[in-house]
């Protein structure tokens, strides 16, 4: 079964902590990176050691929460092991699996629902990558200096 990072700011914290009970009811194991409260934070002390995981290898995947998703998102993807989709609904989340082999989940928790977020994650966890001409564009991503 696959292991599960989490992180999230204030504004995800609510959102995280719902999505903790979904992944146990479903079977999966999961670190939670924090932040531990709705108090306000800075979501790129959680969102590094997270995606830090999911680069070397500790967890399978990871899912970032935000209000918008975007400040989270940016962080994790500023790591070169990551590719980080910022979902927000499961057609998104969906695409950013089967064609982007996205390892991270970026959620807008400020204008998602709780039902569609366990859709989204639903979606990413039960995807699967295509591979073929999207391997070849995925290969294009990195920055060559
Ligand atoms: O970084 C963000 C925007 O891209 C996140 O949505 C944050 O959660 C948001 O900025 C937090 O806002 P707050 O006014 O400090 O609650």
């Amino acid at each position: 079964m696959k292991t599960i990072a989490l992180a999230s700011d204030h504004a995800g914290f609510d959102l995280k902590e719902k999505i903790k009970v979904l992944l146990t009811a479903k079977g999966y194991t999961f670190i939670d990176f924090g932040t531990n409260s709705a108090e306000s934070c800075d979501y790129a002390d959680y969102a590094h050691p997270m995606a830090d995981s999911v680069e070397k290898g500790d967890c399978d995947f990871g899912i970032s929460v935000c209000g918008s998703g975007n400040g989270i998102n940016m962080t994790v993807n500023k790591h070169q092991g990551i590719r980080a989709a910022l979902c927000w609904n499961s057609e998104i989340s969906s695409l950013a699996r089967s064609h982007n082999n996205a390892n991270i989940c970026s959620l807008p928790a400020r204008f998602i629902s709780e039902q569609e977020a366990f859709d989204i994650v639903d979606a990413f966890m039960n995807t699967g990558f295509e591979g073929g001409r999207h391997q070849t564009r995925i290969d294009k991503i990195p920055v060559k200096k």
